[in-house]
C-alpha cells in the first residue's frame, strides 16, 4: 500500500481551491501529496473575479502522469478539475492503464469562461469516460443535478434519488453534498453505496459557499483512503475536516473566503 496521495487537478491561482488545497489537505492528514496539473484557473480581479481558464497540453499532462506513477506507484488517486474533453480522454486512458485501489472523483464541471457548448461536451465526456472508473464520486448540488439529469435538488429524498441515478453511471460510492443549498441550519450530505443511504450532518457555518470546500472534502477522503481507512469512515472524517476548515476560513481581497486546511 502506497503512502502517496496522488491528485490530478487544476491549479487555482488565488490558492484557495484546486491542487493547492488538495496538497495542503494531504499534508495535514499525514500522506505524501503528489500532483499533476491539468489546467490553470486565474480569477480576474479586474473583471468581477471571473475565471480565466487555460488548459495544459494533453501531452504535458501525460508526461506528468508518467513520472508521478513510475516514481511512486500510487494506488489511490483524486481527480479534480479536468476542464476539456481532450484532457478527460488523456486522464481516462492513463487511469485505465493501471490498477487503483481507489479513484476519488470530484466532478468539477463547468468553469465560467468556457463556452456553454464546450462545457456540455466536457460534462458528457466526464460522465462517460471518468465516472465509470470512480470508486467514490463527490458531486455538489449543482453537479449532482447535472449528472443525474434532474432539475433541482431540494430535499434529502432528492439527494438520494440523484445519488441512485449517478450510481447507475458506474461509481461504487456516491456522495451528494447538499452543503448550504438545502433549507435548515445543517449542511447535509448523503452517501449511497448501491444499497444503503447514509445521511451526514454538520451545523452550517454561515450561509455562504466557501472556496475550496469541495476540493478539501474529496482530498481528505482521498488521504484517509490512502491510509487504508474504510470508505464511509474516510467520508465521515472528510466531512468533519472540511467543517473545521470552513470555521477557520481565510478572508482575502477576493469576494469569497477560502477554506482553511483543517483546524486553525
Ligand atoms: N457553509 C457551510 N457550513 C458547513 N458545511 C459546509 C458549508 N459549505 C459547504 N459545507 C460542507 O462542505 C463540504 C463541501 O461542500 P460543497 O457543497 O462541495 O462545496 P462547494 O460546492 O461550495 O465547493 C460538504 O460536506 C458540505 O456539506
Ligand atoms: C482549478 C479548480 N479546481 C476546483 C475548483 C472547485 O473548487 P471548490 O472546492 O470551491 O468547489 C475550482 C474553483 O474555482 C478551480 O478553479
Amino acid at each position: 500500500m502506497s503512502v502517496v496521495s496522488y491528485v490530478i487537478a487544476g491549479s487555482e491561482a488565488s490558492g484557495g481551491a484546486g491542487i493547492q488545497a488538495d496538497l495542503r489537505t494531504f499534508a495535514q492528514l499525514g500522506t505524501y501529496g503528489v500532483g499533476t496539473i491539468t489546467c490553470i484557473v486565474s480569477f480576474d480581479p479586474n473583471n468581477g473575479w471571473s475565471h480565466r481558464f487555460v488548459p495544459v497540453e494533453p501531452a504535458v499532462i501525460a508526461d506528468q502522469i508518467e513520472v508521478a506513477t513510475v516514481a511512486h506507484e500510487p494506488d489511490v488517486v483524486k481527480i479534480g478539475m479536468l476542464g476539456t474533453p481532450a484532457t478527460i480522454s488523456t486522464v481516462a486512458a492513463a487511469l485505465a492503464a493501471r490498477k487503483w485501489r481507489d479513484v476519488v472523483v470530484d466532478p468539477v464541471l463547468i468553469c465560467k469562461g468556457q463556452e456553454p457548448g464546450a462545457a456540455l461536451d466536457t460534462d458528457n465526456a466526464l460522465r462517460s469516460e471518468i465516472l465509470p472508473l470512480a470508486t467514490v464520486v463527490t458531486p455538489n448540488l449543482f453537479e449532482a443535478a447535472t449528472l443525474a439529469g434532474m432539475d433541482e435538488l431540494a430535499s434529502i429524498d432528492d439527494l438520494a434519488e440523484a445519488a441512485r441515478r449517478i450510481h447507475d453511471l458506474g461509481p461504487r460510492v456516491v456522495v451528494v453534498k447538499g452543503g448550504v443549498g438545502l433549507p435548515g441550519d445543517e449542511a447535509i450530505d448523503i452517501v449511497f453505496d448501491g444499497t444503503e443511504v447514509t445521511v451526514l450532518r454538520a451545523p452550517k457555518v454561515g450561509d455562504e459557499r466557501v472556496s475550496g470546500a469541495g476540493c478539501v472534502f474529496a482530498a481528505a477522503t482521498t488521504a484517509e483512503l490512502t491510509k487504508g481507512v474504510a470508505v464511509l469512515d474516510a467520508i465521515r472524517t472528510a466531512k468533519q475536516f472540511t467543517h473545521d476548515g470552513i470555521v477557520g476560513r481565510l478572508a482575502s481581497r477576493a469576494p469569497f473566503d477560502a477554506v482553511w486546511h483543517g483546524s486553525r
